[in-house]
């Protein structure tokens, strides 16, 4: 697809039909399909896509698409001017301010926090990208700053403590480079973990390895099936978004993102166009999308929620009534985590967002400096022994 030449094609200059003919309507990788087709032979692993137009297939490519695309990341914060060196609250301030009842800073609330955490163990599970690196435009320069990794650094030392991320879990650990952390890839589809026997017993797809420092670990892959689909579809994806300028396509392992944070605006339906092209041909796969990403996975029960589960049984902690879980993450994919913490009324989940946002997340912290300052109250307030 050309995106270079001055051409007329309908996509660029009319995206209604594209959106009533493809992406709005009944597209036949929307259609329900077989459980056979689906079926990735992992007991319990098997998602069902809902037969109605509800859920995640439609967020993306139903007619709404375009607007989900344009609000999947928080716009930038107005200031308005009053006179000499006064300002006044803008709209978005006083919104983000009422959002704030809802959801309290988790830092103007840590007394409250650090109360309930009294006596007990805290497990702390970290989300990469918009949570401990600021968001940047080019994916492959989201490193986190010295003074966080110390931070991460300080933190793993009094509380267990794992990164999950939509990353490929090899990337992931390249740009944050502490051995003494637990890691989830690609939406927990790719675990380190402690090695604990009941878990190797319970999940086929858990075996038994040794890290780059030869310590024993559980690994756990359970969409390990889906890696050479995976490769193909990244392939075709770098194919087919080649000529659209800005589009880049990440191979996180087991699944792919198709960034357009790069991309001109009017071109974004393209960008959904092509993913949902290639997409047409891979029933076992489904798309969900984050911040200015578009992410292709695969169609299995699987997500950051089920890897804190995961990595709270392989810890040992999760049939404790004295274990603390505190999730921070900023992304749509963390809400599945948030939901796990609300489900099982244990810990806390905390949404890093600098604008308003449905959420099932209990408290709210700004950006990556706020959740900095929140670690470090932690590691302060537990060498004081308050916790
Ligand atoms: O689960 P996460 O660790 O939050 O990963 C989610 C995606 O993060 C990355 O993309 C996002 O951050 C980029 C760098 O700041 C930004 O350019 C992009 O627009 C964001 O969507 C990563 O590149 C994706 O592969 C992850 O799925």
């Amino acid at each position: 697809m050309d995106l270079k030449s001055n051409h007329t094609a309908p996509v660029l200059t009319d995206p209604a039909p594209i959106n009533k003919s493809r992406l709005g309507g009944v597209h036949s990788s929307m259609l329900p399909y077989s459980r056979t087709a689906c079926s990735a032979g992992l007991p319990g692993l098997l998602l069902t896509i809902p037969r109605k137009k509800t859920g995640i297939l439609d967020d993306v490519r139903s007619s709404s698409w375009l607007d989900a695309m344009k609000s999947s990341s928080p716009p930038h914060k107005k200031i308005t001017k009053v006179f000499n060196n006064d300002y006044a609250l803008s709209d978005a301030d006083v919104a983000y301010n009422t959002w704030l009842v809802k959801y309290p800073s988790a830092i103007a609330s840590f007394e409250q926090i650090a109360d309930h955490a009294k006596g007990k163990r805290i497990a702390l599970f970290l989300d990469y990208d918009g949570t401990l690196s600021p968001i940047v435009d080019n994916p492959d320069c989201a490193f986190m700053s010295d003074a966080m990794r110390a931070v991460v650094k300080n933190v793993a030392k009094y509380f267990p403590t794992a990164i999950i991320s939509g990353r490929s879990r090899d990337k992931v650990y390249d740009f944050v480079g502490l051995t003494e952390l637990y890691y989830a890839g690609s939406h927990g589809m790719d675990i380190i973990g402690p090695v604990r026997q009941s878990i190797s017993g319970d999940h086929p797809n858990c075996i038994r390895s040794t890290d780059e420092q030869g310590k024993e670990v559980s690994l756990f892959q359970p969409a390990s099936e889906f890696l050479p689909m995976i490769d193909k579809v990244f392939r075709s994806l770098v194919e087919i978004t080649n000529d659209i300028i800005g589009a880049k396509v990440e191979n996180n392992k087991f699944c792919v993102s198709v960034h357009y944070r790069n991309v001109d605006e009017k071109n974004w339906n393209v960008v959904a166009q092509c993913v949902d092209d290639v997409l047409k041909d891979y029933p076992r796969l489904r798309l969900t999308h984050g911040r200015k990403v578009l992410e292709v996975r695969p169609v299995i029960n699987w997500d950051k929620g089920k890897a804190v589960t995961f990595l709270l049984d392989s810890l040992d902690l999760s049939k404790c009534d004295d274990v603390l879980p505190i999730y921070v993450g900023d992304d749509r994919t963390d809400e599945d985590a948030f939901k796990v913490l609300r489900e099982r009324n244990q810990g806390y989940g905390i949404l890093v967002s600098s604008a308003p946002k449905e959420s099932s997340a209990d408290y709210s912290l700004r950006d990556p400096s706020e959740v900095m300052e929140f670690l470090k109250s932690l590691v302060a307030c537990k060498k004081s022994y308050a916790l």
